[in-house]
């Protein structure tokens, strides 16, 4: 019996995340018993290229035909490129690639395929890790608030506190360390805050030829339009009691909002809409959080901290700031409920994705021996 599925004791898994920016794979190794973190370990990021990301990029909002198959055939490469080489793995979470997510429609959809990446590497892997929540009638997503309440535990933190991932899509875990468990009933709340990095990626890519805003540069020198401020805030999705989540591409008409604006203007907006809905989902919390904790490529963004910092009442701050790595806190995650998977452990609850029961969804792949 593989010792990550047997039912005690830290094991060493390796996660692994694709997300919505498409900008590459990112790989981290993760000491666990599917409780606590015993620690953390090697990190590995494997670039998409150009051509990988058109490839991907073919792939969104879709769900069936070839497009999609060459973005799962492209992800499953990426990925047995990327996991291999680390040693002694008990375990592999792969999350795969999000080509398009509607949960209360058809679905959603993760590409990459967890049984050829178990016999490719000769280790045990977990995936599908959203399926089975969606058919217990959840969101889905956000998977990652039960590992920040691990990260929190591992911290030592004792007060109520937000983690906030902003990466192509940004979203909110509320926590409250006082519980001993994530799926205690109040210990979590999590939800989509709205669009993050993506749309800014997708206007400086299509006008500038750029793949972000690197620093805020651009939305330095812009205002935000007031105006395409709040017909965003005006989206039903703002005033939704969460749970809720959100596809890469649902507000790709906020492109439209700031259309006839500059350059600078454009994106400094789309910055300013991305924290205003975290500020607006910040109102959800059951108390006022007293600390918001940044992770995903959005911390690196000065002009999004700065933004984010006037408009709450509480520290804004990298998750450097308590010890973790920012960049790879999403592979660690999926590393991390990867073991709860095997051991039967929940990765969701009615707190972070309305689902209507404890859920540990994913699917098992077993390398069989040659
Ligand atoms: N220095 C920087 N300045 C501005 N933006 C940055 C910087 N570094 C990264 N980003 C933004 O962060 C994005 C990547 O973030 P991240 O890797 O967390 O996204 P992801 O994990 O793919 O998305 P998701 O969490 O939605 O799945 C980039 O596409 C870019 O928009
Ligand atoms: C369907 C899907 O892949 N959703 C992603 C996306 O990217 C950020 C946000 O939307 C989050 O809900 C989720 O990923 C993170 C890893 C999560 O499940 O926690």
């Amino acid at each position: 019996m593989n010792r990550a599925i047997a039912q005690a004791g830290t094991v060493k898994a390796l996660g692994a995340m694709s997300g919505t920016s498409l900008d590459g794979v990112d790989t981290a190794v993760i000491e666990t018993d599917g409780l606590t973190i015993s620690g953390f370990g090697e990190t590995g990021y494997r670039a998409y290229c150009d051509a990988d990301r058109a490839v991907l990029r073919a792939g969104l909002g879709q769900w069936h035909g070839a497009e999609v198959e060459a973005a799962g055939d492209l992800v499953t490469e990426a990925h047995r490129a990327a996991l291999s080489g680390h040693e002694g793995i008990d375990l592999i979470g792969f999350h795969g690639q999000t080509l398009s997510h509607e949960p209360h429609g058809r679905g959603t959809l993760q590409v990459g395929d967890g049984a050829v990446l178990a016999q490719a590497l000769g280790t045990p892997v977990v995936w599908d890790f959203r399926s089975d929540d969606i058919r217990l009638g959840g969101e889905g997503a956000p998977l990652a608030p039960f590992f920040h309440f691990a990260c929190a535990k591992w911290a030592g933190l004792s007060e109520p506190l937000c983690f906030l991932n902003l990466g192509g899509v940004g979203n909110l875990t509320y926590i409250d360390p006082g519980f001993d468990r994530p799926e205690a009933p109040g210990a979590l709340l999590a939800f989509d805050t709205g669009p993050a990095n993506a749309p800014i990626d997708d206007l400086v890519q299509a006008r500038l030829g750029l793949s972000m805003d690197r620093d805020g540069a651009l939305a330095r020198k812009g205002s935000v339009e007031t105006g395409a401020l709040e017909l965003f805030l005006a989206e039903p999705y703002f005033a939704k009691m969460p749970p809720k989540s959100l596809d890469r591409n649902d507000f790709s008409e906020m492109i439209e909002l700031v259309r006839e604006l500059s350059d600078a203007d454009a994106v400094a907006t789309l910055t300013g809409m991305c924290a205003a809905g975290v500020a607006q989902g910040v109102e959800h919390c059951p108390v006022p959080p007293s600390r918001l904790l940044v992770t995903g490529g959005g911390r690196n963004n000065p002009v999004l901290m700065q933004m984010l910092q006037v408009s709450l009442d509480c520290p804004v701050e990298p998750v450097e700031t308590i010890g973790l790595n920012g960049d790879m806190l999403e592979a660690q995650a999926f590393g991390y409920l990867a073991v709860r998977v095997a051991r039967g452990l929940p990765t969701s609850c009615p707190g972070t994705t309305g689902v209507s029961a404890l859920v540990g969804g994913g699917v098992v792949s077993i390398p069989v021996p040659a």
